[in-house]
């Protein structure tokens, strides 16, 4: 991160700094409205707009650079404003959050559009309308079974993770020898790719749901089970909590995560770690080989639209993981 003006680095927590730009009474004359007079004369329009952000960069670099200059956004909402006419607010609010959503820095929106001198038979103070947006977290879980039907595990819990979030992607499946813990059979590995439908401790606890209903027991540190599930990120958001760390602390070092990960998703990145590709080259993959054999469906219903469409084309929930169409690896959003 660059540091103008010669300021050092400002050491910080590990842990992000997520926080909130905030931009209220944004004026400019704009011609929008249903009525012709609106369209001739035009009238004011004042924008407010929230945004969320991580501003570690701009609090460790004290950079403007680092972060979103409100006086350039204030630039862009008032251009907007002055620009192209459009019937409603309503429209005219979501292109101001399109436009703040454009920074890939920007998380989350909230734009509110006042037009207190709009046409309106009564006496009224104002008018506004609020829009929101979010750009979706996308989750990595790791899925192993060393115990049991192992194929019908992981199956049940891609559809039951699906059942609450939608499931953008699953891995190949990986046959991979046990890693630590006492002499086990092999195990059955997988990633998927989720959208957060909910909190990262929400999905913890589903996760340890699910992991309970497909008889899942804690004897032994890394003992055979039924079914693992573990959270490997929640976008890059960093929790030093031993209920929940993210990243998952041990992820980095194990190929029967980064492997099948890899393949579905060849540009992934490990929050704090780099690229997905080049920590899989650094281990012994040795001990892992891809079963092409065995496919685990995203259940229909679930999973953003792919390139090529094969997401949610599949049955899913049978509970047999041979047989089903899994996703293309790259293939994603
Ligand atoms: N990112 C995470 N994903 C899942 N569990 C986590 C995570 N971070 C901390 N935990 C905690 O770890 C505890 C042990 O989890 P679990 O029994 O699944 O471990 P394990 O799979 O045997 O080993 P490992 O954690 O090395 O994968 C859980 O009670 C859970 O609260
Ligand atoms: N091959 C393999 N080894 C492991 C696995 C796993 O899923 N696959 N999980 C562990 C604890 O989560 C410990 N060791």
């Amino acid at each position: 991160m660059s540091s103008p003006a010669g300021n050092p680095p400002r050491p910080g927590a590990a842990a992000s700094r997520y926080g909130r730009i905030e931009l209220r009474g944004v004026r400019a004359v704009g011609r929008h409205g249903v009525y012709p007079e609106e369209r001739a004369d035009g009238q004011e329009f004042v924008v407010d707009a929230v945004l969320e952000l991580d501003l570690t960069p701009a609090v460790e670099t004290d950079s403007v650079a680092a972060t979103v200059n409100y006086a350039d956004l204030a630039d862009r909402i008032a251009r907007r404003i002055e620009g192209e006419p459009v019937n409603l607010i309503e429209t005219l609010a979501d292109e101001i959050a399109v436009d703040c959503l454009a920074d890939p820095r920007v998380r989350g929106v909230e734009v509110t559009v006042h037009k207190p001198h709009a046409p309106v038979p009564r006496t009224v103070s104002d008018v506004a309308v609020r829009v929101y947006r979010r750009r979706p977290i996308q989750v990595v879980v790791a899925l192993g079974a060393n115990l049991g039907d192992r194929p019908a595990a992981l199956q049940r819990a891609v559809d039951a993770l699906a059942a609450a979030h939608p499931v953008v992607a699953v891995s190949p499946v990986y046959e991979t020898e046990p890693v630590g813990g006492p002499p086990q059979p092999p195990y059955l590995n997988a990633v998927a790719l989720l959208e957060a439908a909910a909190g990262p401790y929400d999905i913890l606890t589903l996760a340890q749901i699910i992991e309970a209903a497909a008889g899942r027991t804690r004897e032994v540190r890394w003992g055979p089970r039924t079914l693992d599930i573990d959270v490997i990120c929640y976008g890059d958001l960093v929790l030093d909590d031993p209920r929940l760390t993210l990243p998952h602390p041990r992820a980095a070092e194990r190929a029967f995560v980064l492997a099948p990960w890899h393949a579905v998703d060849p540009a992934a990145v490990l929050p704090g770690h780099g690229r997905v590709a080049d920590l899989l080259r650094r281990l012994d993959t040795s001990g892992i080989r891809r079963r092409d054999d065995l496919h685990l469906a995203v259940p229909a219903g679930t999973g953003a639209p792919v390139p090529g469409g094969t997401a949610a084309q599949a049955g899913g929930s049978s509970g047999h993981a041979a047989g089903h169409t899994a996703v293309a690896p790259g293939a994603l959003p």
